[in-house]
Parts: structure tokens; sequence; C-alpha cells
């Protein structure tokens, strides 16, 4: 069952600057698809597309009555003077979530991700991976139908990669349909069910590893050499 479907044919910051075209795909339920490309290529310009984030877009945002999404930002966003636990708390009245709710969703992700003894330090002054911790314990407060992840890894150490992933699986198998952004292929490749990939603002293919093997004509090839294939090829139309 399709949870959104997005159909791009231009959108950008500028009335006459397309940043990205001719994009077009859909997540479904308990899917997890991956977007790739290099920087710059589109990625985070279509992502903030199907968040309305972008001032000039022509296409369509097709989603399922009532979709509950939630975004978890490539750049952790605070607010200067709330402290972590203020964060919290902030989040629990937007959504209206009782303190049992908030122990309950929250107190294993705190202590998994070692970042209870910070809740009443202020984000601003977490280092880069425990403000991503923070993001990603905040956005894992609410219970959306549908997750999208910008670069969710950056910044991660080893084991807060291995919860993440481990949660991620988790979601997809509770139906959860995930938008993971990412440069990092070999995870992207054991864990996302189809990719897309984009290069200079536009969709190249968009498929499970299987397709985009038969579409590079790169039988048993890994996803990193597929979108080397994909990228040089690319440039070279
Ligand atoms: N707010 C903005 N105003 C104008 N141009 C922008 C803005 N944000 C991004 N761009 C431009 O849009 C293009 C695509 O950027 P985007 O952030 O979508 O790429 P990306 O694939 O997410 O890159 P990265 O992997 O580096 O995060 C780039 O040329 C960038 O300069």
């Amino acid at each position: 069952m399709s949870l959104l479907s997005i159909t791009i044919q231009q959108a950008g910051y500028d009335l006459d600057e397309a940043i990205i075209q001719d994009i077009q795909f859909s997540i479904n339920k308990g899917e997890l698809v991956g977007l790739i490309g290099a920087n710059g290529a589109g990625k985070s310009t279509t992502i903030k597309s199907i968040l309305g984030l972008i001032p000039h877009f022509h296409g369509e945002i097709i989603k399922k009555q009532d979709l509950f999404m939630s975004y978890l930002p490539e750049r952790p966003v605070f607010y200067d003077e709330l402290t972590f636990q203020e964060h919290i708390d902030f989040v629990a009245a937007l959504e209206h979530l009782s303190d049992d709710v908030v122990l309950q969703r929250i107190g294993p992700l705190l202590n998994n991700f070692q970042m209870a003894e910070h809740l009443h330090e202020l984000p601003t002054t977490f280092s880069k991976g425990m403000q991503q911790k923070a993001m990603i314990i905040l956005a894992l407060l609410k219970k959306p139908e549908l997750f999208i992840i910008d670069e969710p890894f950056i910044g991660l150490d080893p084991i807060a990669t291995k919860l993440l992933l481990d949660l991620i699986q988790n979601k997809r198998k509770r139906g959860i349909g995930i938008l993971m952004c990412t440069h990092v292929l070999d995870t992207a490749e054991k864990i996302c069910d189809r990719f897309i990939v984009l290069n200079n603002g536009k969709m190249i293919v968009c498929g499970t590893l299987e397709e985009i093997r038969d579409f590079c004509h790169l039988p048993n090839s890994d996803l990193f050499d597929c979108y080397h294939y994909l990228i040089k090829d690319d440039e070279n139309e």
C-alpha cells in the first residue's frame, strides 16, 4: 500500500532556476527507500519538496489520507536556551503525549544512546554526534507512519549507528515507511528495499538492487559500483 506518491516536474528556490526535475517514486508501507546522489544532486531539495518547503514547486505529492510524517533533518536544529529535557517536554506538549507515554518511549532510547545524563544540558553545547542522537530521540518520540530521514548516520559512533539501524529495521517490521537520504552506500545496500539515484537534479534510476544491476548490465556488482557506473554514464550523455 502506497503511503506517499511523488511526482516532481520541477522544483527550486528561485522562479527561474529548476534545481530538481522529472522525479517520480512512491513509498509503500513497511518499505525503506534510499535516496542517493552526490553532494548537491538534489536529495534535500526533494525531501523539502515532499515537506512543502520549496517555494517554486510543480508536481504532485499524493499522501495516504491523514498520513502522519516525521522528519529528521540533516543538520540538527535546537532552541538556544532550552535544555534537552525541555526540548522533550516541548515535543511531548505539541504531540499531546502523557508523561507515562513519554517515559515509556524515551527511557530506553536515553539509556541505549547514553544520553540520560545529558537531559539538563543545552543541546547547542553537545558534540555533533550527541546532537544527532538528541534529534533521533526527539523524532522517535512521535509515532509516524512515515519517517523522512536525511543523512542519519553522520557523526554517530559505531554503537549509536548499530542502534539506529536496529531501530529502523524495527520500524519497518511494524509497517512504517522510511525515506532515507544517505551517502553511506554499503549500509544502504544492506538495509534498503529500493533506491532512487539522483544526479544533477534528475532521477536516473529507481529500483531494487537487482533492477539497478540489470539497468547497468552489471550482474553481481554492489551498489557502490552500480552508482559509479550510473553517474559516469549520465555525465557522458
Ligand atoms: N536554500 C537554498 N537556496 C538556493 N539554492 C539552494 C538552497 N538549498 C540548496 N540549494 C542548491 O540546490 C542544489 C541541490 O542542493 P541539495 O541540498 O538538494 O543537495 P543534496 O543532494 O542534498 O546535497 P548534500 O549531499 O551535499 O546534502 C545545490 O546546487 C544547492 O546549492
